[in-house]
């Protein structure tokens, strides 16, 4: 049996107290719990101790693109970043759409040991959206796939998506789609608008976006199938999401820390770190995905870290590819968007990177109350702390981050995942 003591630890920002576990399991919770001489102490004074975040929309490249992450350093990133559970996109090449992939990525995950990775499914065979990948026998495998997606791309055929619905409603599975009319967004190269038209950059229209959620959300309640939307970017997805979850669609969805914070006035420079499909929106779309979240219009923040080459990104504009890179800045995007304005307080920090994400997926052991008897699954964050990003110093082997030399408010301290200690101070654990 082995014990520790968190102790001074904050669950969700409220009292201090001592959170006991052993054996991977939450055994007390008190003030100045009594220890034990064999019990190892861990000093947590100040620190906000929540449940360890759910990545729902992780680009892992393994297998690949190992040149730009694999399955370890990006559960690295994870750990680093909070996370205790993350989904790994199927975009990979070979892509995801079958089992022995899925089975590969959930088992080297579990040998890392550092975050759950649950290997998201293919939706369409090789990503090509025209016949349906075998998502039975994906969910039945060794992964238990229940996430599918042909993130990268979106499932354009209104049939093919009705056909996908239908089969995930019975596996109790979630398709997790790529809103973007692929008719629209031809070329595209940034949001389409103003700013696009004075850089000369061909547009990304948000009706490319908007057409297929509301699309979606009518297919998934004509079938009674669960939807969830990918990375969220338009004022106008926002409403349709309200409209749809009035009249009772089974309907999800997440934003990125990019678009919470960034908006297409970046481009300016014409820096391609600052391409990303979606692309940024405008500062209006923003504050409107700000308050979505809050009000649970939107229900969760995804990073959609998407690690790229630098000859990928380090190009002209229109060469360059889209992704940014999201696990280790995640916590403190969310902390200057919405904790410091007032927008969320730590339990509602719980509910969107931990607690809607692990129900989303079906994931039992995660998301989980800080309480006796249940899983340590836990992230310690120190509220106070500034730091400053370097892409270099990132656990990812690519360093497409667009927050570079900026400072951000809030880090994570310490990620236990069911009990074991998986990154502390900065290194993770394996
Ligand atoms: N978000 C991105 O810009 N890129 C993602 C694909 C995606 O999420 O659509 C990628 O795989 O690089
Ligand atoms: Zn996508
Ligand atoms: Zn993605």
């Amino acid at each position: 049996m082995s014990t520790v003591v968190i102790r001074g630890a904050r669950p969700y920002g409220e009292d201090a107290v001592d959170i006991e576990v052993t054996d991977g399991v939450i055994t007390g919770i008190g003030s100045d719990l009594e220890v034990g001489t064999d019990v190892e102490v861990v000093d947590a004074t100040g620190l906000v101790a929540l449940p360890g975040f759910v990545d729902l929309h992780t680009h892992l490249r393994e297998p690949g693109r190992e040149d730009t992450e694999t399955i370890e350093t990006g559960s690295r990133a994870a750990a680093l970043g909070g996370y205790t559970a993350v989904f790994a996109m199927a975009n990979t090449d070979p892509v995801a759409d079958n089992a022995v992939v899925v089975e590969h990525v959930w088992r080297r995950g579990q040998e890392i040991g550092l975050v759950d990775v649950h290997p998201v499914g293919a939706v369409t065979v090789g990503l090509e959206g025209e016949k349906l990948a075998e998502l039975g026998t994906m969910a039945r495998s060794a992964a238990r796939v229940r996430l599918f997606s042909d993130d990268g791309l979106c499932v354009a055929d209104p049939l093919i998506m009705r056909r996908a619905l239908e089969y995930t409603k019975a596996l109790d599975a979630v398709i997790a789609q790529h809103a973007e009319e692929p008719r629209l967004t031809v070329g595209a190269q940034a949001h389409e608008g103003d700013l696009a038209a004075r850089l000369g950059l061909a547009g990304w229209p948000a009706v490319a976006e908007e057409a297929i959620v509301a699309r979606d959300c009518l297919l998934a309640k004509h079938v009674g199938a669960r939807l969830h939307v990918c990375h969220v970017s338009t004022e106008g997805t926002a409403d349709v999401l309200r409209w749809a979850k009035a009249r009772g669609t089974r309907v999800s969805a997440e934003v990125t820390p990019h678009h919470l914070l960034l908006d297409d006035e970046r481009l300016s420079t014409y820096d391609p770190v600052n391409k990303v499909n979606p692309p940024l929106r405008t500062a209006p779309d923003a504050k409107a995905l700000r308050q979505a979240l809050a009000d649970g219009t939107v229900d969760c923040v995804a990073t959609d870290h998407a690690p790229h080459a630098s000859q990928d990104k380090d190009c002209e504009w229109s060469a360059a590819r889209p992704g940014m890179l999201g696990l280790q800045t995640a916590l403190s995007i969310v902390v200057a968007t919405m904790v410091e304005p007032g927008l969320l307080d730590w339990r509602g920090v719980a509910r969107v990177m931990s607690e809607r994400p692990a129900e989303i997926a079906g994931l039992p052991d995660q998301g989980r109350p800080i309480a006796v008897g249940e899983p340590a699954t836990i992230t310690l964050v120190d509220p106070a702390a500034r730091w400053t990003v370097r892409g270099a110093e990132l656990a990812s082997i690519a360093a497409n981050t667009p927050y570079e030399g900026m400072e951000l408010p809030g880090a994570v301290v310490a990620t236990y995942l069911r009990g074991r200690l998986t990154a502390r101070d900065g290194k993770a654990t394996a």
